[in-house]
């Protein structure tokens, strides 16, 4: 096993009884962004199959035996009509939701193996989440704001850091209703980056922005993965931001019907809105 698959089972099997009174350095790892032993994708999945309703209602096979192969260090848009299990599948591999069937794999980790614990502590080590609505504390500044996940997280960097990468190093103080919709979002990213997860899942996150601001979270987003090889996932309903994709994962009644590779990259401010 790498080391950074034997640093994350230690943490999966942590018990929170443990290490409460534990020094949070001691209790938790720090995952290598760059480790050439790792597993060779950063999710996979086997048949990966989500079934809603039933006992009365109709099943609705939200993934219907989904095999995916995601390498590191890419960003991957998801398309597809709505409904089409998108979102669904985001949610199990960022482990918010279970599967019914098949499997999934975070490195060498099954996801769709792992404890209601385990997942807390994969969730939280492990990976970035940003939504369409931003999710950020009014009366906090921005750097309040990422602090409340620097503050808990081993080995975060610095808070104007983060907020620097995405391009907000002037609006450190400012609070949410003083900045745009793109500015938040940015601070939603910096936040979600700050404890240097190993990937970064986005549902629709330039959903409720215009071009100008939506294009500077593609930015933001590309920044990250440019600095750390982060692996970025992203839903959108714009379909001109498969563009700046490594890879283009297209669904339709919760399979997926086509895979695609870009030849050519086009950077986030040569995209059309
Ligand atoms: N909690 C739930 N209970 C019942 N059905 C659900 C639930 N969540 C999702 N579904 C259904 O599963 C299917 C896939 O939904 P999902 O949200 O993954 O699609 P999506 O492609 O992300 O759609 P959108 O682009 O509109 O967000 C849909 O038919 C949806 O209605």
């Amino acid at each position: 096993m790498s080391t950074q698959g034997a640093s994350v089972s230690h943490k999966l099997k942590a018990m929170p009884e443990q290490n409460a009174d534990r020094p949070k350095a001691a209790r938790t790892a720090p995952i290598p962004q760059s480790s050439a032993a790792r597993a060779p994708f950063v999710f996979r999945t086997d048949g990966l199959t989500k079934l809603y309703g039933g006992k009365g209602t109709a099943v609705v096979r939200a993934l219907d035996g989904v095999d995916l192969d995601l390498p590191h260090g890419e960003i991957v848009v998801l398309l597809g009509p709505s409904g089409s299990g998108k979102s669904t599948l985001l949610n199990i591999l960022g482990g918010l939701d279970h599967a019914t069937s098949g499997k999934a794999w975070f490195q060498d980790h099954e996801i769709t193996a792992m404890t209601d614990r385990q997942l807390t502590l994969y969730r939280r080590d492990h990976v970035g989440f940003v939504f369409q609505f931003y999710n950020l504390v009014p009366s906090l500044t921005a750097r309040e704001n990422v602090a409340l996940v620097t503050d808990v997280a081993h080995d975060p960097m610095p808070v104007a850091e983060a907020l620097a990468l995405v391009g907000l190093k002037d609006r450190l103080d400012h609070f949410p209703a003083q900045m745009s919709g793109g500015e938040q979002q940015r601070v939603a990213i910096a936040r979600a980056i700050a404890k240097r997860p190993a990937v970064l899942l986005c549902d629709e996150p330039t959903g409720a922005l215009d071009s100008k601001t939506g294009l500077s979270v593609l930015n933001a987003l590309k920044q990250v993965n440019d600095a750390f090889g982060t692996a970025v996932l992203v839903i959108t309903h714009n379909a001109n931001i498969q563009r700046m994709a490594h890879r283009v994962i297209r669904f339709q009644d919760g399979k997926v019907v086509d895979v695609a590779l870009n030849e050519t990259r086009l950077p986030p401010e040569d995209i059309e809105w």
